[in-house]
């Protein structure tokens, strides 16, 4: 694990109580030269440059030679401080906790990525623009033969540099030849990293610092570590060593981010301090990418002093088995979250099968290890996993076909026979919950839309459980929930007489739902869909607290 020292003595921010006045929304630029002490993970005296003994306690980015200069600089200091320090342990390398009480809300960090380039394994994407490449007949750049979508791409400041060093590749090996998705394009990312050597010297020093698992990559023999590197060095005939070649791939494999281009074709892009925050599959940090690439990272809940910043790197909503798959696999660690940690999922049991033989019995994994048997409690009846999961793939199978929800009395039947399977917050419940919205989202009968309401109540608190807190999922789920619910209530006062306090009280909680979904929804960073739908939310909300007042004034008139 390559972790750099950060057992300096720390000395606590004397004036640390300050630090606590944030307001949600509110965020710290982090300047660049407190970036590179994080990478560095030591350095000299923040105000005399003299190497430094004392680390500040609060942020631990900022270093100095005694407490004299510590307190010098306190008032410059205190207005950039981040409320997040860097710690590490052997277990999980370094990582980001916080420094202060944070709410919920509160942005982290801002930035920029390092380097953009398409996915490991990717569609046909330009190299000028990353855009899409429509049709077999694409251009190609005369110099590198590599795919564009016009040939203005071949001169885009993007490809500049990178296309002499493919066009040593005088066979074309590289290139892609045909629309299909291929491997070949992971070597472009570690190109547009290696080249950042001599471009941008602290960048690369910041690369060069990032957790890789480089030896167990090239000893499992990973899908393209081995033929990237390969490529790099005996076709392109890159001047760097073979370990600095294996360290970059293996270290875009641990720390690449997928974001969207501004084309919106997929791409994974490299960050400096994003990548520090470790994986957790509840987390309590969100990311947003909004314009360029630019990356926010905010809190979803409130976080004490000391906790860890954690992101899911899987996407909470997966189930434990390709959590596990991935986090060993491509990350390389076994996860030993609350949720890892616990076989009922925190209660939702959302990867546990029912007991066949006990009723209301669901079954638990015995172990994390590859070989998990699933036990019942009660009656101690075992599943292995192969067969859990061929139950479950049977499932998906079954949710992914046309017609098994396209009606209400379908929709209805096909979830009821799920949960007669499964948990009714399992993993396949779920993923029939979101088959039946997406299928019913134009039936607007009354049936059809309680059906609809009942699901988005049980998956707002499914959610609210594996991914705690202001998230951009919980913000669209209170919108669009928000939403059906006022049709549904119009409908029901169009069609009849309903018990007035009953019916204002639903509208009134209808009116909550979107005032929360406007308030997540607005923290979304500009260039995001964020902010048009959180105006959306305001003038449903809007909508809804009309309807309310006209109807509790009549009925006052009534009275
Ligand atoms: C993107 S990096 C995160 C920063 C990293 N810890 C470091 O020292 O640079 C991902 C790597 O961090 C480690 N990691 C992340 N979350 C972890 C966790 N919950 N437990 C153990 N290791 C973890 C794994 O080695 C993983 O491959």
């Amino acid at each position: 694990m390559s972790m750099n020292s950060m057992y300096l003595p720390l000395l606590w921010c004397q004036q640390q109580h300050k630090c606590d006045a944030f307001t949600p929304g509110q965020y710290i630029h982090i300047p660049p030269d407190l970036r590179t002490n994080i990478n560095m993970g030591g350095g000299s005296c923040g105000v005399c440059d003299a190497v430094a003994s004392m680390t500040c306690g609060g942020c631990g980015t900022m270093h100095y030679c005694g407490k004299e200069h510590q307190r010098q600089h306190w008032p410059q200091h205190r207005t950039q401080c981040p409320p997040y320090k860097m710690i590490s342990s052997p277990e999980a390398g370094r990582y980001l906790v916080a420094s202060r009480r944070l709410p919920a809300g509160q942005v982290l960090v801002e930035e920029q990525p390092l380097a953009v380039g398409p996915l490991s394994i990717s569609e046909l994407v330009c190299l000028g623009c990353h855009g899409p490449i429509i049709g077999d007949d694409f251009p190609r750049c005369p110099e590198c033969w590599w795919p564009l979508c016009s040939l203005e791409c071949a001169s885009s400041s993007l490809h500049q540099a990178e296309c002499p060093i493919l066009a040593t590749d005088v066979k074309h090996i590289g290139p892609p030849t045909t629309q299909m998705e291929t491997l070949r394009y992971d070597v472009i990312l570690s190109i547009r990293c290696l080249l950042l050597k001599s471009k941008d010297p602290t960048a690369w020093q910041t690369l060069m610092s990032m957790e890789h698992h480089s030896e167990q990559r090239q000893l499992n023999q990973e899908d393209n570590q081995v033929v990237t590197v390969r490529y790099m060095s005996e076709v392109l005939k890159l001047d760097y060593d073979i370990e600095t070649l294996h360290q970059i791939r293996a270290a875009i494999a641990t720390n690449g981010m997928e974001i969207r281009s501004e084309k919106n074709t997929r791409v994974r892009a490299m960050y400096p301090m994003v990548r520090l925050f470790n994986n957790s599959c509840v987390p309590n940090v969100h990311l947003s990418c909004g314009v360029e690439g630019t990356m926010q990272a905010r809190t979803t809940v409130p976080i004490k002093i000391g906790e860890p910043l954690c992101i899911c790197y899987t996407g909470a909503l997966m189930p434990a088995w390709e959590r596990y798959d991935t986090l060993t696999k491509t990350y390389h660690f076994t996860c030993n979250c609350t949720r890892c940690e616990d076989p009922t999922e925190l209660g939702t049991y959302f990867s546990c099968p029912r007991c066949p033989d006990c009723t209301g019995c669901y079954m638990l994994s015995s172990t994390w290890l590859d070989e998990t048997v699933w036990r019942c409690p009660t009656c101690k009846l075992e599943k292995t996993d192969t067969q859990v999961r061929e139950d479950i793939n049977d499932w998906l199978q079954r949710i992914l076909m046309d017609d098994i929800f396209n009606t209400f009395k379908r929709a209805k039947a096909t979830l009821q026979e799920v949960e007669d399977q499964f948990h009714a917050q399992h993993y396949v419940w779920m993923r029939a919950a979101h088959s039946a919205l997406y299928q019913l989202c134009d039936n607007n009968t009354e049936p059809a839309l309680k059906l609809r309401i009942k699901i988005w109540k049980k998956l707002v608190y499914l959610y609210s459980v594996l991914e705690p807190g202001l998230t951009k999922r919980r913000g669209m789920t209170l919108l669009e929930m928000g939403i059906i619910m006022l049709r549904a209530a119009k409908l029901e006062y169009d069609e009849g007489d309903p018990f007035m306090p009953e019916f204002l009280k639903q509208l009134q909680e209808i009116s909550e739902y979107l005032k929360e979904a406007t308030q997540i929804l607005q923290l979304e960073p500009v260039g995001t869909r964020g902010p048009a739908l959180a105006q959306r939310a305001e003038e449903k909300r809007a909508e809804a607290e009309e309807f309310l007042h006209r109807l509790d004034s009549s009925s006052v008139r009534a009275e």
